[in-house]
Formats: C-alpha cells, structure tokens, sequence
C-alpha cells in the first residue's frame, strides 16, 4: 500500500451461513470503516473464520448482503468481484505455507502469482518483509518446514502484508508466540492500521493483543454479533458474557 492510501470498507447486512442443517452464521450485521482495527472475539467454533472466508469468497453464503467498498459482492460482475477481493490479504490460521518452496519464495508468491520475475529483487523484498516481523534475512532461503511453527507463522504474516493489501484479516496471528514475539506482531499490525491506514479484522482468543490492535471489538455467538463496542469498554461491557469471556470465567456447570 502506498503512503496515504487508506483500507477499504466491509459491511455485512443479514450474512446467513450454513452446513447441511448446521446454521454457523444466522444473521450478522458488521461494519468495518475504512482503516478501523476491529477484533472478533467468541468461542471455539462459533463461526468467526467461516465469517472471514465468506467475505474472501472462499465460502458461499446462503443468504444476505456483502459489500466492500460499498459494493455488493454478489450482484457485481465477476471481474470487479475479484479485483476487489484480491485488495485483501490474509493470514490463515495454520499460515498454509508451500511446504516445497523456500521462506522467499512463499512470501513474494502473491507478487509473482507463480511465474519467474527478478529473483534477486523479490529474495530481497522478501528479506525486507522478514525484517518487519522480526526474522533474520537468513530465514529466506529455509523451507517451511525447517522453521519453528512461531516462526512459520510471522513468515505467513510477511506473506499476508507483501502485496501490500488495503484491508487485511488475520485468523489468530499471535498464537503460539511467546509473549515478546506476539508483542512484535500487535506492533506490526496496529502500525499498518495506524501508520498506513490499512482496515484490519483479526480473530484471537488473545485478549492481551486485543486490548492493543482493536478500536472497536465484536463477540461472534449463536450465529450473531452478540456484543460490540470500542476496546475501551470491553472491561465495562455491561454484558456479562462478554465480562466471562473477557476474564476467562466459566459459569458453574458450563461445558466446553
Ligand atoms: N467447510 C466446512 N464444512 C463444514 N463445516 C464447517 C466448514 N468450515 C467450518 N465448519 C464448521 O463451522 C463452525 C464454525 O467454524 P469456524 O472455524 O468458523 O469457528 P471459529 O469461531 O473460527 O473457531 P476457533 O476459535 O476454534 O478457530 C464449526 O462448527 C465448524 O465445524
């Protein structure tokens, strides 16, 4: 993204979701404005990476509306579709990484899209990208699989930022980080909200990198947006599933 350019807009108006007689998503009403950080939060398997694939196009929706950029996804010509979505970059939750292809390679993959382009220049921008999240330009010419999965995860990450996309999701970017390394990437993705005003949406069970990327946070349950507010009023919810899940209180007799 160049300087001053801005992320892009997301809004979900009635998104419905489901697999076989399983509804995951039931009704969803989400905005996210241009270079906001916003951060899902909710249970295991209440749907919030189902909701990221949706708005990406990887997982049709059964029902309701998506627009970026204030575009309707489904009723826009298929080209327009994909220019938009391709303005989206993605950190999956495993980092899905080419197992057979170096540490560089992977990362400027969406810059090449596969064919040979200067390689001394994109092991070099690859260098770069590793640097801004904290690993030594020796990492670039490992495999995936040489790399601890911390260390996979922030290569999947300079992969997600290479294209420099205006609106990016992130599927729980510190997990399994030490504390300092997960400090890195709240660092790194609150700087390209703040910094170059990219729109972010990240999922994590993380509350302490919460409190640090968010403006504004969204609790996923029963298929709908149960809460949402700015991140300073996540310890003032007034919700007291939201207070629960916020400090890791069960109730007596909840299961898992
Ligand atoms: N492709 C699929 N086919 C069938 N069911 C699916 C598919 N993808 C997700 N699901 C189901 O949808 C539900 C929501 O899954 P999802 O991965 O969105 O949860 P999540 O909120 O991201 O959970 P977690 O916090 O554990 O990662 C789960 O019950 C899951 O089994």
């Amino acid at each position: 993204m160049t300087a001053g350019a801005r992320g892009g807009s997301i809004e979900l108006v009635g998104v419905r979701k489901t697999f076989g007689p399983k509804v995951v998503l039931d009704h969803i009403d989400l905005k996210v404005a241009p270079g906001e950080s916003l951060v899902v939060i909710g249970g295991s398997g209440t749907g919030k990476s189902v909701m990221l694939k949706s708005v990406l196009g990887i997982l049709p929706i059964d029902g309701g509306v998506i627009r970026l950029d204030g575009v309707d996804l489904a009723a826009a010509p298929r080209a327009d579709r994909t220019n938009l979505r391709n303005r989206i970059g993605m950190l999956f939750q495993g980092g899905a990484l080419f197992d057979s292809l170096p540490v560089w390679r992977n990362i400027t993959f969406a810059l090449t899209r596969g064919r040979s382009r200067n390689a001394k220049a994109m092991h070099a921008k690859a260098v770069e990208l590793l640097a801004k999240v904290g690993l030594d330009a020796a990492v670039a010419d490992l495999k995936p699989s040489e790399l601890s999965g911390g260390m996979q995860k922030r290569v999947a990450l300079a992969r997600a930022i290479a294209a420099e996309p205006q609106i990016i999701f992130f599927d729980e970017p510190t997990t399994g980080l030490d504390p300092i390394r997960a400090d890195t990437i709240n660092r790194l993705i609150r700087g390209l909200v703040t910094d170059l005003g990219v729109t972010a949406v990240t999922i994590t069970h993380d509350m302490a990198s919460a409190r640090r990327i968010a403006d504004r946070v969204a609790m996923l349950k029963d298929g709908r947006i149960h809460w949402e507010g700015k991140v300073a009023d996540l310890e003032n919810s007034g919700n007291d599933y939201v207070d629960r899940f916020v400090h890791g209180r069960a109730e007596d007799g909840e299961a898992g």
